[in-house]
């Protein structure tokens, strides 16, 4: 289905809507003639027969009379006109919507696929960061893809190469809401996932992992379709056991402010495995680990685009806390290798999916700050954030066994390519007058 806003400029319905206007001035210039003949008529029959007084004045009346009929007579022209030009115009949207589609629009090749190895895929939060790039990696492996988004994170731009594409569906739609269609696979990603994104309405946080979990599962259930969660190392709260494997229940708060998110998603896997048990619905859960790489919002909040976009504007590179808190870092290429693979296992319990390139975040803001080359930022320490986890690194044993995956890009190459890009998103905001990007922080946001 293409996007409301492409339907919009379609030719053929501009041409309706001109059909449109022209219709509306022919019946207000039908009114008018009306109008006008029956105040002619209305004027000659209260008019006094005429005497032989009368006679000097009825060669004027005669003048009106014959006057009215001559504005009769041009405006019954211009309708005739009016008529001529709508019919024109019927007939050319005829024409244009028999015309062929235009073809101008090239896109990469795909696989070819026979019926029996093509899966139809839905991917919910398919125009967001890590959704995006799975819609790719799936097209061009020659499947049919349909994906949802409510746009609040996501957004049209990492999708719009695929439009038009035969094998590419984009549907605006919120996943809070029931959606039906004819699956083989669905892959659930929708929702918030930067902290100041998902801690803005933590009501509507809540609502998307459990109402879209259960959505999702009951559209699983219905068309026997493999449901995958985007689960996530949150799960694990600040986690008291380092690294963090999949048998380990967690430390989360479950009034502080990322509970939202981190609760969402523990109610989501409590979900996935509930109707695995009782309805017998494929599951698959991937607990994804910090992730990062081009597409990344500029306003996205979360450490990688912040630190980035701050050394390239030589802005202060922003510490919450001390910066000695941990974080591993994946490239979003191996996440979509991993979330793929997971998919097409028959595994069916929690599965780690990150990097364990372990780093405090001091040693992160200076790896960023000597990558951005000639950066003058200086690092700068703020007040931490409340329920910060302190240490986080995957145990990804259990991906490399039962899933055979593991990362292969190095953090170093992946933030190469991820400066890159942002550079080229601060240029193209340059070259179209907008004000520079401020990285956005938890406060940012409230306000
Ligand atoms: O400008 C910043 C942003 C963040 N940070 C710190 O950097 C660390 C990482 O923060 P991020 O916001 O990038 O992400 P978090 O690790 O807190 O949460 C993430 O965890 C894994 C995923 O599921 C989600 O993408 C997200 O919730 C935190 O300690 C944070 O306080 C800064 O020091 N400065």
């Amino acid at each position: 289905m293409l996007s409301p806003r492409i339907s919009r400029n379609n030719p053929a319905n501009m041409l309706t809507k001109f059909a449109g206007i022209a219709i509306f001035v022919f019946f207000v210039l039908f009114i008018l003639i009306l109008t006008s003949s029956e105040r002619s008529v209305e004027k000659i029959e209260k008019r006094p027969l005429p005497t032989s007084n009368a006679n000097a004045n009825s060669n004027q009346e005669v003048e009106e009379v014959s006057s009215l009929v001559e504005r009769i007579k041009m405006l019954e022209d211009e309708l005739t006109s009016l008529r001529t030009r709508m019919d024109d115009s019927d007939d050319r949207r005829d024409q244009s919507l028999n015309a062929p589609l235009p073809t101008t629009k090239s896109f990469p090749s795909v696989r070819y696929r026979n019926e029996e190895t093509r899966k139809r895929i839905l991917i919910t939060g398919g125009a967001g960061f890590v959704g995006s790039h799975l819609v790719d990696k799936l097209i061009l492996d020659g499947h049919e893809v349909i994906a949802l988004d409510n746009y609040f994170t996501g957004r049209k731009k990492n999708i719009e190469h695929w439009i038009g594409h035969p094998n590419f569906e984009m549907v605006h739609h919120d996943v809070v809401n029931p959606y039906f269609v004819e699956v083989d696979q669905i892959y659930h990603l929708a929702s918030p996932a930067s902290p100041p994104h998902y801690m803005y309405n933590p009501v509507k946080t809540i609502k998307s992992n459990t109402l879209g979990t259960i959505n999702m599962l009951g559209l699983a259930k219905r068309v026997k379709a493999t449901v995958l969660l985007a689960s996530t190392s949150e799960v694990y709260g600040d986690p008291e056991i380092h690294p963090q494997p999949e048998t380990y229940w967690g430390h989360v708060n479950t009034i502080g402010p990322r509970s939202c998110y981190d609760e969402g998603k523990r109610v989501a896997e409590s979900l996935m495995i509930a109707y695995n048990k009782q309805e017998n619905v494929q599951i698959r859960i991937a607990r994804i680990f910090n992730t990062f790489g081009p597409r990344m919002h500029m306003n996205d909040g979360r450490v990688v685009s912040n630190f980035i976009i701050q050394a390239i504007q030589n802005k202060p590179i922003t510490i919450y806390g001390n910066g000695t808190q941990t974080r591993s870092f994946q490239y979003v290429s191996d996440l979509v290798d991993g979330l793929i693979k997971l998919m097409n296992s028959n595994y069916s319990a929690p599965v780690n999916i990150g990097n364990p390139e372990e780093h405090t975040i001091k040693e992160f803001a200076t790896i960023i700050k000597k990558l951005v080359n000639g950066s003058t930022s200086e690092i700068k320490n703020m007040e931490s954030q409340q329920d910060d986890p302190q240490q986080r690194k995957p145990d990804i044993s259990r991906a490399a066994k039962e899933i055979g995956w593991k990362p292969q890009v190095l953090m170093h190459d992946g933030l190469m390519k991820t400066i890159e890009y942002f550079r080229a998103e601060i240029e193209t905001n340059k070259r179209g007058g907008k004000p520079p990007p401020e990285p956005v922080t938890h406060e940012g946001l409230e306000k």
